[in-house]
């Protein structure tokens, strides 16, 4: 069956990316059934009203709960006989660090639901609600450290990321596997023809044939990438030779 991606945003036109290349071929072969909902259809007043200056005052506008609530309501009857109940995943810079690991994680669900919040967020007795009204389980998730204007953006990455690791969504398992951050180590640099451009050369052992020193060479690069660009990720765990590896910047 396919995964199910619900998406509430007051800006629908912003997730057509979704429709595009790969998410869009996994949903034209029923891997994912992405719905994009627009907030204001849950509204009533002639303004499309979603949003009241905050309580206790302080800058910007809250986005209101009454709009959410018949939005989640709704996403939960659509086509929905069994009662089944979708994971609720909100972006936002106070959330748990999005990471391959959770992309991993949500991948393996049947159900996702997406809130994408803006102005300065949504009255936090919609995440009450959710979660004690609805029976949902709520993550806030936070691409990383800095402010987004909304919701949007985060969320076509997190469908992407997520999407991608739905079986059959990418043609080449393969390629899912020495990527970034699978493995906690940083990827190897790549090379293809010509194999001598603009006076470089291609690393000779990736020509010699040795599959062997291929593979050393590259988990040798990797170790010195993650060394220098993500020392964060590198534990006891990735014990190197000592030997001193010459990488690009
Ligand atoms: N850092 C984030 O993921 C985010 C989402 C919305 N605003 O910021």
């Amino acid at each position: 069956p396919a995964m199910r991606v619900d998406v509430v945003t007051i800006f629908p036109d912003y997730l057509a990316p979704l429709d595009l290349s790969l998410i869009g071929k996994a949903r034209e072969d029923g891997l994912l059934d992405v719905r994009v909902h627009d907030l204001r259809d849950f509204t009533h007043d002639r303004h499309r009203t979603v949003d009241d200056t905050p309580y206790g005052g302080g800058a910007g506008m809250v986005m209101k709960p009454q709009p959410w609530s018949e939005a989640l309501d709704h996403v939960l009857a659509q086509d929905n006989p069994s009662g089944a109940k979708p994971r609720l995943v909100v972006p936002g810079p106070g959330g748990q660090p999005f990471t391959q690991a959770l992309a991993r994680e949500l991948a393996r669900e049947p159900w996702l639901a997406f809130a994408c919040g803006r102005y300065e967020g949504i009255d936090e007795r919609v995440y009450d609600h959710a979660r004690e009204d609805l029976g949902l389980e709520v993550s806030v998730v936070s691409l990383g450290d800095y402010v987004l204007n909304g919701g949007e953006v985060a969320v076509l990455a997190m469908v992407e990321a997520v999407g991608r690791l739905v079986p059959g969504v990418i043609g080449n398992a393969e390629s899912l596997v020495e990527e970034s951050h699978e493995d906690g180590l940083l990827e190897y640099p790549i090379y293809t023809k010509p194999s001598s451009w603009n006076g470089r050369e291609v690393p000779p052992v990736l020509l010699s044939g040795n599959h062997g020193a291929i593979a050393e060479w590259r988990h040798a690069q990797r170790l010195a990438r993650t060394a220098a660009r993500r020392p964060d990720l590198l534990h006891a765990s990735h014990a190197t030779d000592g030997r001193d590896v010459e990488i690009s910047a």
